[in-house]
């Protein structure tokens, strides 16, 4: 069974104003293995934040079915949904989403504060992703005292110090300049080496094609998927570069 699977997914967003709804998803299926470094591009409008925050739980689908780890997520209460999500989802915001307020250490422990997993436990968990980021010296600064490309580590440490089964980032670089994109890129790309599952959607063809598949949404629809296989990032971004001017090109 795979760690994700979405079975004909639509989206519909009616207008409350108007007669007019907009079909941003249209029976979309995807499957996701365990391990899996899965990058998603399109157009702007393609569908990308809506299909990332139906995988987040944020969002229902109008029609069809998605399943994490197994669990058909329609049938879980509205109640449990949050927890479901505190549980197992990580998620990355584009403009990092830090409290001004808490330090670094502070932040990547938030999502644990609301557990009852006691507070050593806490510490150790939060040490260990922060050396398994290398952010452990910025512990004790301020999101306001650290650059960028650092405070969107730190929230790859705070969406990660729940060990979720699925690590969501959505355009996890959009604000960064190239040399903190790289570091984060290569932070995802470690965190994927040893076995966390990432789905990431991206502008970006560098982002891209560190990763190990790429889909490519259209007008609500997967028009394509490439997997890297054992070619170089280059050969990749190559390859990203020429299908996603293909996929522009074809305007009927
Ligand atoms: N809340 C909403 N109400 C109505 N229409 C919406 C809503 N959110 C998105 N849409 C429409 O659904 C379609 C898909 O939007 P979505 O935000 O998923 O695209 P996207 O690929 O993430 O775009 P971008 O790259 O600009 O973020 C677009 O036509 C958009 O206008």
């Amino acid at each position: 069974m795979s760690l994700l699977e979405l079975k004909n997914i639509s989206r519909i967003y009616a207008s409350k104003f108007s007669a007019v709804s907009v079909e941003a998803l249209k029976k979309i299926t995807i499957e996701v293995e365990k391990g899996e470094f899965v990058a998603i591009m399109g157009e702007s409008g393609s569908g990308k934040s809506t299909l990332l925050n139906i995988i987040a739980t944020l969002d229902e689908p109008t029609a069809g079915d998605l399943y994490i780890a197994g669990k058909n997520i329609s049938g879980i209460s509205k109640s449990g949904i949050s927890k479901f999500r505190r549980e197992n989802i990580g998620y990355i915001f584009q403009d990092f989403n830090l409290l001004e307020t808490l330090n670094v250490q502070e932040n990547i422990e938030l999502p644990l504060v609301l557990s009852n997993i006691n507070p050593d436990e806490i510490e150790k968990r939060s040490e260990e992703v922060m050396k398994k980021l290398r952010i452990l010296e910025l512990k004790n600064k301020y999101p306001y005292q650290i650059s960028g490309g650092e405070k969107q580590r730190v929230a790859i440490g705070r969406a990660i110090i729940i060990n979720p089964k699925i690590l969501l980032a959505d355009e996890p670089t959009g604000a960064l300049d190239s040399k903190s994109s790289t570091m984060v890129l290569n932070n995802l790309k470690e965190i994927n080496e040893q076995g966390q599952t990432v789905l990431m959607v991206t502008h970006s063809l560098i982002a891209a094609s560190k990763a190990k598949r790429v889909l490519f949404i259209k007008d609500g629809i997967i028009y394509n998927q490439l997997f890297k296989g054992s070619r170089s990032n280059e050969d990749f971004y190559e390859l990203i570069s020429y299908t996603l001017t293909v996929m522009n090109e074809k305007e009927e």
